[in-house]
């Protein structure tokens, strides 16, 4: 009987000592999909002294996130990411256990409902509008806009607003800000292999330096945070009202006895949602226009979607994201193609455990590679063409469901801030493209548009996405 096995899945030989590390080059994700064509939909890749797992169809997917998700309940953690101040405070890092689960209902039940993003959403209107006026008035000098840097800026500004009811960014987005530039810093540093993940021995020697330059960053953001903890306590004393934001939330958790929150911790906690919240949404944003400005049928289709169900006179609101179709098929196609997390987060087997009769060992680390299974030719028509009408004739969603399409990730621990992550989407997209039409910079064609990868802690654009404005 095949749970009696003990062999490990297959995969690449390797080389003595260092393993495949080599063989995974600058862009993981897709190294491991054609590894995974030659050594099937569950490999196992030695990484250095690191055993790595990797699944890279919906049926093994679905083992590891939904099935068996007991035993792949923990998190193995880069060094990059262990280097942070109260790494135990986090919601991502962290074993799922009951501070875990506490912790992430927390943020359910405080950010993510329907309701509380309802009540919130008059502020996200005007970040987003704030977008628009900054890109009409570059557009009227004829400049082109790096979209990237714009929603990024944007997204930084939606979060602060929801969990601290403050900007971080200033509205003049160009200005070289504090705030983006440490955040850059840390998703920068976590983008590079990091020889210390795979060889536990030589930690210490932190021998690329990822961990000299991230600290500094982590500790000055967690000053920031703390400036704002210590503003908002006083005004708490002196009895002002209450802001009812995210912070208000958590600091009445502190209050509470044995709730596993403090001061400390919640610096974490919030650190953890704008590094997981503000990159991948502002990516996936970018990696839309790059895709509508290289198929200006989509792009013609989805501005007459918007012009003919909302018109000029008034902003889009996320309240109108329902009646329009096209535009939620768009966003859907552009995570099945680029998921700004290709590799989910990584995952640890806890102990030892069987996978269509092959043993995964306790203590290995366990990757679902979410960009080849939605590329795998054999769940997917066309899998590398851009196509957002295949999910108008399709009820496949992002919610973890259907395993062939999970840009999210599936199970307990599939993303918590997917709903905010839509509506931020949704919304950016359909504002600027109700205000503005849009086209390449001179020398850019829709054939030569650069669409490389670039692998990090969400995956990018190789070559930031410049586009030009026009009404
Ligand atoms: C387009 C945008 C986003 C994408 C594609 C995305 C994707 C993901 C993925 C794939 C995971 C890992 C799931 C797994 O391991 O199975 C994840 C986890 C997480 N995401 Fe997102 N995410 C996005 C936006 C956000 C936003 C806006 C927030 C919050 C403000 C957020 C907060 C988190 C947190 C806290 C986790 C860790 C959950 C846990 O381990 O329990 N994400 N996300």
């Amino acid at each position: 009987h095949c749970s009696s096995s003990t062999k490990t899945p297959p995969g690449p030989k390797g080389y003595p000592i260092i393993g495949s590390l080599f063989d995974l080059g600058p862009r993981p994700n897709q190294s491991l999909a054609a590894l995974a064509k030659i050594h099937g939909p569950i490999m196992t890749v030695k990484l250095g002294s690191l055993t790595t797992i990797v699944a890279s169809s919906p049926e093994t997917a679905k083992e590891i996130l939904q099935k068996q998700q007991q035993i792949f309940s923990d998190r193995t953690v880069p060094d990059v990411i262990a280097a942070q101040p109260n790494l135990e405070g986090t919601l991502a890092w962290v074993p799922r256990d009951h501070v875990w689960r506490n912790r992430r209902r927390i943020c359910n039940t405080h950010m993510f409902t329907t309701q509380k993003l309802d009540s919130l959403q008059h502020l996200r209107h005007a970040k987003v509008e704030e977008l628009v006026l900054y890109i009409k008035e570059k557009s009227a000098k004829g400049a082109p806009i790096d979209i990237g840097r714009a929603a990024f800026a944007t997204t930084l500004n939606l979060i602060s607003n929801m969990i601290f009811s403050i900007d971080m960014v200033d509205s003049e987005f160009e200005n070289a800000h504090e705030f983006r530039d440490l955040v850059r810093r840390i998703t920068e540093g976590g983008g590079k292999p990091n020889l210390s993940d795979y060889f536990p021995l030589i930690k210490w020697l932190d021998v690329q330096g990822v961990k000299r330059r991230v600290i500094p960053a982590y500790k000055r953001l967690h000053v920031i945070f703390d400036q704002v903890i210590a503003k908002r306590l006083e005004d708490r004393e002196l009895g002002e009202s209450r802001k009812d934001d995210f912070l208000d939330v958590l600091l009445d958790q502190c209050e509470e006895e044995g709730s596993g929150f403090n001061r400390e911790t919640i610096k974490a906690l919030i650190l953890n949602l704008f590094l997981a919240g503000s990159d991948s949404s502002a990516i996936t944003t970018e990696w839309a226009m790059a895709e509508l400005l290289r198929k200006p049928e989509a792009m013609q289709k989805l501005r007459e979607e918007i012009i003919q169900k909302i018109g000029f006179e008034r902003s889009v609101k996320e309240s109108d994201i329902g009646q329009l179709p096209y535009l939620q098929a768009v966003v859907k196609e552009t995570m099945r193609l680029h998921p700004a997390a290709p590799l989910l987060l990584p995952y640890k087997a806890t102990k030892n455990t069987q996978i269509f009769g092959f043993t995964i060992p306790k203590n290995s680390q366990v990757l679902v590679n979410a960009w080849a299974i939605g590329r795998d030719p054999n769940h997917w028509e066309n899998p590398i063409s851009f196509l957002p009408e295949r999910f108008l004739v399709s009820n496949l969603d992002y919610k973890g469901w259907d395993f062939e399409y999970i840009p999210f990730g599936a199970g307990r621990r599939i993303c918590p801030g997917m709903p905010l992550a839509i509506r931020m989407v949704n919304l950016m997209l359909a504002s600027i493209i109700q205000a503005f039409r849009w086209r390449l910079p001179d020398g850019t064609t829709k054939e030569n548009l650069d669409m490389e990868e670039q692998f990090g802690v969400a995956l990018t654009k190789a070559v930031p996405l410049c586009a030009i404005p026009y009404i």
